[in-house]
């Protein structure tokens, strides 16, 4: 079935969100301006604007935001012309009155994450946003961690609390084809049509564009990307070359193929500090399983260490870290600059 008369999927531009953690949450009301008036204009249906983190996610902990994330969000939402604008919150980082804020500057779709075994803690969110006549929906993070069936379990309980789309997120990248169709059709069973299924995918093991397409061919009817991969890691699935892969497979999304070529290169690509890298430590996040927004944190602890920041990573898999355990990771760094000190 396709997501409508216009699209066999919808797709959802993350670059303002998860490309927050690759520029260190320091965008401007100005580079937010022009990247959704190019992506808007290239089609992208849906665009996402929040720091990395998710509303209030500006702190010590995770990084703060040059610019108050509701200016950025008031700034998309009076730019954009077709595309709608999503907000993404983790509870307990953000609170109820960040979604409500949130939809007063003009978000009209509230993504509520939380790790994949803990659902639950998403229930009130989803009420609140679906009384606010907001769209919903619900991120699984860190998928790779658990089996199909536990999966849609969990999915379940969103969907029962008004989510109308549970994504399976592969946060570390670790997630290798078919252990991707499994698990989004897991859920494609477990919801019918109680609720969308989506996907989310990071470069980390270079299979984002693979792994969306193997999500679609899954039954999955919203799928995640950035442009020029503009996402913590390796960076998200390329909106760019999906388009223009679903393009030749004859899947439509409503993106013009050429325009979104541009607007990677001529407009997004200068508002990113680097190309997003698949590299040793990029390598390591998706091999060993770990959350891409620890990338800059390990390498920061790494410098500060001296020590090495791909087996902070390994070690951060080993530990099975999730979101919120961002100070580990300087333990890690502590423990392996005392082996190497002994
Ligand atoms: C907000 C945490 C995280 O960046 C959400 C996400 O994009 C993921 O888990 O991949
Ligand atoms: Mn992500």
């Amino acid at each position: 079935m396709p997501y409508n008369d216009e699209w066999d999927i919808r797709i959802t531009d993350s670059s303002l969100r998860d490309g927050s953690h690759h520029k260190r949450h320091q965008f401007t009301v100005d580079e937010v301006v022009s990247i959704v008036t190019a992506l808007d204009d290239a089609g992208v249906p849906v665009i996402e604007v929040t720091h990395g983190d998710g509303l209030g996610g500006s702190s010590f902990n995770y990084g703060f935001s040059k610019t108050p994330e509701q200016e950025l969000i008031k700034a998309a939402a009076q730019t954009a012309k077709r595309a709608k604008i999503a907000f993404l919150m983790l509870p307990g980082v953000g609170v109820k009155d960040d979604i409500r804020e949130s939809a007063d500057n003009g978000g009209s779709i509230c993504r509520i994450a939380t790790h994949c075994t803990e659902a639950d803690v998403s229930i009130q969110h989803f009420g609140l946003a679906r009384d606010l006549g907001l769209e919903t929906v619900g991120f699984l993070m860190m998928s790779h961690t658990q089996p199909p069936e536990v999966l849609a379990k969990q999915a379940r309980i969103m969907a029962d609390a008004g989510c109308q789309c549970v994504y399976i997120v592969d946060s570390a990248g670790a997630l290798i084809l078919e252990q991707t169709s499994d698990r989004i059709s897991a859920l494609v069973a477990e919801l019918g049509n109680d609720a969308q299924v989506g996907f989310h995918g990071h470069e980390n093991l270079g299979l984002g564009v693979a792994n969306s397409i193997a999500a679609v061919r899954a039954g999955a009817l919203q799928i995640d990307g950035s442009v020029r991969r503009f996402g913590a890691g390796a960076g998200n699935t390329a909106v760019e070359a999906f388009a223009a892969v679903c393009d030749k497979l004859d899947i439509k999304t409503g993106i013009d193929v050429m325009k979104i070529v541009d607007a990677a290169e001529d407009v997004v690509r200068p508002t990113m500090p680097s190309e997003c890298n698949l590299g040793r430590m990029e390598i390591m996040m998706g091999y060993a399983g770990v959350y891409s927004s620890f990338l800059k944190h390990a390498a920061t602890q790494a410098d500060r260490y001296k020590v090495s920041g791909a087996e902070i990573l390994l070690r951060a898999g080993q530990r099975k870290l999730i979101g919120g355990q961002e100070d580990q990771l300087i333990d890690i760094a502590l423990e392996l600059a005392s082996e190497q000190n002994s």
